[in-house]
């Protein structure tokens, strides 16, 4: 143990003094240029400079992730609302009685995945079926999917084989000591024959869903962000420079050829060229926002502002989704301390048996977590929450620019619930969630349901449009397909311009059944075998 924290400490101290060389010294040109150090471009970026003859540049707005808010799982809250988070706010939305959510995305090296709440879930197998279908190709469909999951994970939980990886970069382990109202959430589910299983990765996002303790990227006590698992560890490479402080405004262009891109940093601007590609992996709002700065989008969304076209791509910022979350909250019978990140069991269920796949997603979270507006309902002292949301919501968002600057923040219309249907789902999922607090199993640890109680219909959905917010799994920006609503190819490729791809959650046809960093580090690893293959290495 002392050996291995000395061998952690010395690649620490090399991976910095080679930083500060290789980003002291910087090159007019990179073979690629990764924008973004989030969940997707941690992961390309490793596997781009495994090959050494490689030059990659990382940038990043944000900057270092070596601070407890971030390693130390539970202060994960602490940083919403801090430097480490964009504080993106959406507009005000009538179908959530006029309230305009936050909406929290990371702003550090490991972007979403050094503020997140760490929880590992793959996605649906209908949902990579679908991506493949979208997408016309079967690379990305689940077989190919969970061949990639057994190949990245470094699975610490029973063995399994058929499911589970045990040598790769990412450290995978169910909640260690969970909390007794995360095994009562289980125990609760068996009471109305929802089926439990080991890990909630593998079996159960085959079929209609099921609970489990939560697979986390937690290693050795403290969080294990995809930049941890995939950056960190190579920063001590030549080939590899990672650019913090860096803010991407826009990707250059000559005529529809991508050659790199325009930086703000510390209050300059300057160009960096790409002899090879340009990768946007800004996250779902920023990497359309900086498309439509470089003159590709909507012709009359760009027109509005003067921005030259180059590209005419209608989906830009479009197709916007994210799981909505509403919080049912419980009062401990005696305080029960969070453990781990306070989140630590998970459930996935069916709003109406005819479905295909889940479409509701839970996760227990061990304080409460009201909205702004149902906290005038009475928070207790001491309670948890169950955390439930839309996994497969139909409505949609579109994102908008301000200005032609760059620097300006953009329009969020996340339009969540504004599709009846969704509405619908909502009432059957606080139902449930009402069912499984208030089941036998929970009898022991609480004292009283606090919110929302037994309501009429039309007192729910008010519940519903009042205790709404994200779960932060913003997705869906510049999708892949073959329609002309499509921003990229099965490649990653957007369309129109050589040289430009993206990989990041934007490319989502549709958001995945459930959390969202795993099928993000699926588009990471995807990008990387695409670009080498394209590029012969
Ligand atoms: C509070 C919170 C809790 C969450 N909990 C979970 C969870 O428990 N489990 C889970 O699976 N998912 C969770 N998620 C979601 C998950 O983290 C994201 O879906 C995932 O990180 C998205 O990956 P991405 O690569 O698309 O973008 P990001 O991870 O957001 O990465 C984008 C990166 O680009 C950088 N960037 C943006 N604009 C610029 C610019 N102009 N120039 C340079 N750099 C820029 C950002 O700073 C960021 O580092 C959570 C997210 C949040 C915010």
């Amino acid at each position: 143990m002392i050996a291995h924290h000395q061998e952690e400490l010395d690649l620490a101290r090399r991976g910095r003094e080679n930083q500060e060389r290789l980003t002291a010294n910087l090159k007019p040109n990179y073979d690629f240029i990764v924008c973004g150090a989030g969940a997707s471009g941690s992961v390309l970026a490793r596997r781009l400079a495994e090959n050494p003859d490689v030059d990659v540049l990382l940038l990043e707005a944000g900057g270092s992730d070596d601070v407890a808010a971030v390693l130390d799982p539970a202060q994960w809250p602490t940083n919403l609302g801090s430097e480490r988070d964009w504080g993106f706010q959406a507009e005000p939305n009538p179908h959530l009685n006029n309230r305009s959510l936050s909406m929290s995305m990371g702003k550090a090296l490991g972007g979403g995945s050094s503020i997140n709440v760490m929880v590992w879930a793959r996605g649906h197998r209908s949902d990579w079926d679908h991506f493949a279908e979208e997408a016309g190709d079967a690379e990305w469909g689940y077989e190919n999917v969970l061949s990639i999951y057994r190949r990245i994970e470094y699975w610490q939980g029973a063995p399994d084989p058929d499911y589970r990886g045990t040598t790769g970069p990412v450290w995978v382990q169910p909640a260690s000591d969970p909390s007794p109202i995360a095994h009562a959430m289980l125990a609760a589910a068996a009471e109305l024959d929802i089926p439990t299983f080991d890990s909630p990765n593998g079996a159960m996002m085959e079929g209609s869903g099921g609970a489990a303790i939560s697979d986390m990227l937690v290693r050795d006590g403290r969080r294990h962000s995809l930049y941890r698992a995939y950056v960190h560890p190579v920063l001590d490479r030549p080939n590899l420079t990672v650019l913090t402080g860096a803010t991407v405004r826009r990707v250059t262009l000559d005529g529809k050829r991508a050659t790199g891109v325009e930086i703000a940093r510390g209050g300059q601007i300057s160009t960096i060229g790409a002899r090879s590609e340009v990768v946007l992996s800004l996250g779902a709002m920023h990497t359309p926002k900086v498309l439509m700065h470089s003159g590709i989008g909507d012709r009359e969304e760009l027109a509005r502002f003067g921005i030259p076209l180059v590209q005419h791509l209608p989906g830009v910022g479009r197709n916007l989704q994210d799981h909505v979350s509403f919080g049912c909250i419980w009062e401990y019978a005696e305080p029960i301390a969070p453990r781990n990140s306070g989140s630590e069991a998970t459930l996935y269920w069916k709003s109406r048996p005819d479905l295909e796949a889940p479409d509701l997603l839970f996760c227990q979270v061990e304080f409460p977590v009201p909205s702004e507006r149902t906290a005038a309902l009475g928070v207790p002292e001491h309670g948890w929450t169950m955390f439930a949301g839309l996994a497969r919501p139909a409505s949609r968002g579109r994102l908008l620019l301000q200005s032609a600057d760059p620097m300006a923040p953009i329009t969020i219309d996340a339009n969540m619930l504004s599709d009846p249907i969704d509405v619908e789902a909502a009432a059957r999922c606080v139902e449930l969630c009402r069912d499984l607090g208030n089941a036998q199993s929970f009898r022991p640890y609480v004292t009283r349901e606090v919110m929302p109680g037994s309501l009429t219909r039309d007192a729910l959905e008010d519940y519903i449009r009042n205790s709404a917010v994200t779960y932060w799994h913003q997705t869906c920006t510049a999708k892949m397909g073959r329609d002309p609503m499509s921003v990229v190819d099965h490649r990653l490729n957007v369309y129109g311009i050589d040289g430009l791809r993206i990989a990041d959650g934007s490319i989502m046809p549709r958001v995945t059944t459930g959390n969202t960093q795993a099928p993000c580090a699926i588009i990471g690893e995807r990008a990387g075998e695409i670009l080498r293959k394209a590029h012969g290495f």
